[in-house]
């Protein structure tokens, strides 16, 4: 499947003669393969913890035994070789005393022990195969740690003999007090000092009133100084707890990073003629965006064409290289940043009347980190200007041909297709152009082509032409960009690149529903993984639940290993992904009646949407003896529609229809593929509930309607690239490319870490009518009968809608179970309205009594 592109490449690699070359090949591979080696790391990682330590004794036994030693390591590294009897006293003997006086007296006094954290840093990651510390940050406080250590000590105790600061800090002290003079200096020392020390432990001692006044945890320090108004305590809680969530805080909370704005929503598009906005992009310097406004222009002797800059670089052909080669730099530094993320859900939190914490119960959880996506080629989009002009000229020729004059010529180059948009000459219609479809395809001979006439919003005419060298979008970029890491959807998934390169991200409970159709092979379960490891990358445990459903039963079997973690199943059953379209039609219906729970819960708590619940019931305003409990959302993710409805019809249909039309405020989310786009499938109910739809390749213009209620679709070049239809819009974009060797280690890094004792459980759900026609019957009593029994005698509350709730039952079983218990003698008849009487008081009563049944 996904790795489909993978051999594909190979493939088109493979020489003439494959024979010839084989073993060049293999010993470049081995090599390779020897660097990435899982062993060869943990050696590595084992002698970088080996160095640590040796030095850590050696500069330990250094403070004591310097003296002695002193005379004879000054004859330099004559005294490891061999022939020499010279014999220190250090405990790690010569080398150690040696490499001591390296790096005390020649280098940096006492703050070299520094060195022994950056060895220990390097061999625990390498060790463990894992970023336990972030090694960037660490080198970065090292070397200020080193130089500002250095300084003080030897400041600090410049009358010494012994090297506190060594060479460097002497130098530096001596050139500091001669420029500002011994209290300068002091003073210097002391502010880097505290500034050193809040900008290092700030996070570890957690005092975020310096650096995040609008978190939750300085409420609770001001909260109690208004004792005594507890009302107004709580709206100031409640404010600031509105403030946090509304800044999309749940356990993934960004810090705030000077980071690169690398999003193109900063990117400028530099049309010819219009001047740059070099100071909108950061790091970029004013000629070096004016520079290629002229160099990329492709002049033609009748129009010009201006190439309109994202993130491009140019290919072989390039006169210049492009401005903007910014990309590489921009996504991969951020790769630390889920390590800073995966801190905050940590805040330890005292008092008792903290907000309930959901992630409690998995503290530990760890965010997967963007080690574990790979970059797929190079991110920088590929500007062939050879290619640029030809279609150009192919364009104008074309439409001249036709007798269509245009004004002016652009070209956007995307990481598939090229947009070229146009303004034609006054008085020429705009259909013209677009009958002409076919025409412009076949003088371009490329397949693909779309021609969107007039672009929505302005006045063009857009012609899309597939890049000859197409770039993969990898994952990676799409999660390490500002977008990705700093927004307030409660569901952000990340679908591709769009024409521009601005990245496609959305938050799925705003959809709130998505459909995906395009024939086999096109990219479909590419993208569903997108947006479920979107979402996983996203999401503590305790936050979303997926239910799965997986009738070709291979695409979504990589999701197995995080069953305790996210996955959400039908009491009693032992696979969590669902393969078996009885028991899809089970699970739709659990659904169903966990919807309908929620809207109970939602309305006693007089909240509108899961939001407004959740926030209630985290600042502990909701009972959990009375059912209440914090609502993770649930996403059903069904892989292949078309053959649940082929084989199950109405009973799939109505409630993924029901589910669609009501799901959405309790926070159930539907997200539906299929490869049989027919309008038996996608049905006018279907359509009607998922406005949000997404065509990958299609064969015919009928399907392409089918799904968008455009054409367009049929157009497509396959391999992820596709069209969305979103608030109306139809936009084309270039799907988010992950691999399933990328999948299955994410999912392994979840699946290896502690879960919950078991899968989420859905509601019971039982076939009502399997029931239907049959007599009360206390001899073929429901099998939660006594479990029911137990529950309304220790709440002696004889209420249907308390089993439903607290039994995760339908309404009509829960009826049923009642009628049994009256039956029983249990409880007392209905009472309208009313709860029943409960007519047995106590636990070991009930015990007898049940005992008497039998
Ligand atoms: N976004 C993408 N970027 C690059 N290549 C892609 C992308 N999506 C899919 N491909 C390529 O297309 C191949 C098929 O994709 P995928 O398996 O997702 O198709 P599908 O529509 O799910 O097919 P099927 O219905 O047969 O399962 C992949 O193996 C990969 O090589």
């Amino acid at each position: 499947m996904a790795n489909r592109l993978k051999a594909d490449k190979a493939e088109k690699k493979k020489p003439a003669n494959p024979e010839k070359f084989k073993p060049e090949k293999e010993a470049q591979v081995t090599v390779k393969q020897l660097v990435k080696d899982e062993r060869t790391h943990k050696i590595a990682g084992t002698f970088a913890l080996l160095i640590s330590l040796f030095l850590f004794i050696a500069f330990a036994s250094y403070l004591f035994t310097w003296k002695e030693d002193q005379d004879k390591v000054f004859k330099g590294a004559a005294i490891l070789l061999p022939g020499e009897e010279i014999k220190t006293t250090n405990l790690l003997g010569n080398l150690g005393a040696y490499i001591s006086h390296l790096f005390f007296y020649k280098g940096f006094g006492a703050a070299s022990f520094m060195f022994c954290t950056l060895f220990f840093v390097i061999g625990i990651n390498a060790l463990l195969t894992s970023k336990v510390f972030s090694l960037w940050r660490n080198v970065r406080y090292v070397i200020i740690g080193l130089v500002f250590f250095s300084v003080a000590l030897s400041f600090l105790f410049s009358g010494s003999s012994f090297a506190w600061g060594g060479a460097v800090g002497d130098m530096c002290r001596d050139w500091l007090v001669r420029m500002i003079g011994s209290v300068g200096t002091a003073a210097l020392l002391l502010v880097g000092g505290l500034a050193y020390i809040i900008w290092r432990f700030n996070p570890v001692f957690k005092a975020p009133a310096l650096s995040k006044p609008k978190t939750l945890e300085p409420v609770k320090e001001v909260a109690p100084v208004l004792a005594g108004n507890e009302e107004k305590a709580a709206l100031f809680i409640e404010e600031a707890a509105g403030n946090k969530l509304k800044e999309g805080v749940g356990p993934i909370k960004k810090t705030p990073k000077t980071q690169k704005t690398d999003e193109p929503e900063l990117d400028i598009q530099l049309v010819e003629k219009e001047g740059p906005v070099a100071e909108e992009v950061p790091g970029v310097e004013e000629e070096e965006i004016d520079e290629p406004v002229e160099e990329e222009e492709i002049e033609t002797p009748e129009i010009p064409l201006a190439v309109n800059e994202t993130s491009v670089t140019k290919g072989k052909g390039a006169k210049k290289p492009g401005p903007d080669l910014e990309l590489e730099i921009k996504s991969y530094p951020e790769v630390d940043q889920p390590e800073e993320i995966v801190e905050e859900p940590k805040v330890e939190k005292p008092i008792s009347q903290e907000p309930y914490d959901p992630s409690l119960d998995l503290r530990d959880y760890k965010f997967p980190g963007l080690d574990l996506l790979e970059l797929h080629g190079s991110e920088r989009i590929i500007q062939d200007p050879a290619e640029l002009e030809t279609n150009k000229n192919q364009i104008i020729n074309t439409l001249k041909n036709y007798d269509i004059d245009i004004q002016k010529i652009s070209a956007t180059v995307g990481p598939t297709v090229t947009l070229y948009e146009i303004v034609p000459a006054a008085g020429v219609r705009i259909s013209r152009i677009k009958n002409l479809e076919d025409d412009i395809a076949l003088s371009l001979a490329a397949l693909g082509i779309r021609i969107i006439a007039p672009i929505p919003g302005k006045g063009t005419v857009g012609i899309e032409v597939p890049n000859v060298k197409k770039t993969v979008v990898s994952m990676r970029s799409m999660l390490s960009s500002e977008k990705f890491q700093h927004n307030s959807f409660s569901l952000p998934i990340a679908i591709g690149k769009k024409i521009d390169n601005e990245n496609f991200i959305v938050d799925l409970t705003t959809m709130p529903h998505l459909l995906m159709a395009g024939a086999t092979g096109q990219g479909k379960s590419v993208g569903l993984n997108a947006i479920l490891v979107s979402l996983l990358y996203k999401k503590h445990p305790s936050q979303i639940k997926l239910v799965l459903v997986d009738p070709k039963k291979v695409e979504l079997s990589l999701y197995r290993n995080i069953e305790t973690h996210f996955l959400a199943k039908l009491p009693g059953e032992e696979e969590a992904i669902i393969t078996d379209t009885k028991k899809v039609i089970h699970t739709l219906n659990a659904l169903c009646i966990e919807m309908d729970n929620r809207y109970d819960l939602l309305k006693e708590a007089g909240a509108r949407n899961i939001r407004e619940y959740n926030e209630k019931f985290i600042k502990r305003k909701l009972n959990p003896q009375k059912g209440h409990q914090f609502l993770p959302f649930i996403v059903l993710v069904v892989d292949e529609f078309a053959d649940l409805i082929m084989t199950a019809g109405k009973e799939v249909e109505m409630p993924i229809a029901r589910l669609a039309q009501l799901a959405r405020a309790v926070g159930i989310h539907l997200i539906i593929a299929t490869q049989r786009p027919s309008v038996n499938i996608i049905t006018g109910t279907i359509k009607a509930n998922f406005p949000v739809r997404i065509a990958f390749k299609v064969s015919s213009k009928i399907d392409s309607r089918t799904i968008l209620d455009a054409g367009g679709a049929e157009q497509l070049i396959g391999k992820g690239d596709m069209l969305i239809s979103y608030n109306g819009e139809i936009t084309r974009l270039q799907c988010a490319f992950v691999d399933t060797p990328e999948v299955d280690s994410i999912c392994d890094f979840i699946g290896t870490q502690e879960g919950y004792p078991q899968a989420f459980f859905l509601p019971e759900y039982v076939d009502e009518k399997q029931f239907e026609g049959k007599e009360l019957d206390l001899d073929d009593r429901d099998t939660l009968f006594e479990s029911a029994a137990r529950m309304i005698v220790t709440s002696q509350m004889g209420s249907t809608s308390l089993l439903q709730r607290r039994m995760k039952l339908g309404y009509n079983r829960a009826g049923r179970l009642m009628d049994q218990l009256e039956a029983a003698g249990i409880v007392g008849p209905s009472q309208g309205s009313k709860a029943r009487d409960v007519l047995i008081k106590t636990e070991a009563d009930l015990e007898r009594h049940l005992a008497d049944l039998i």
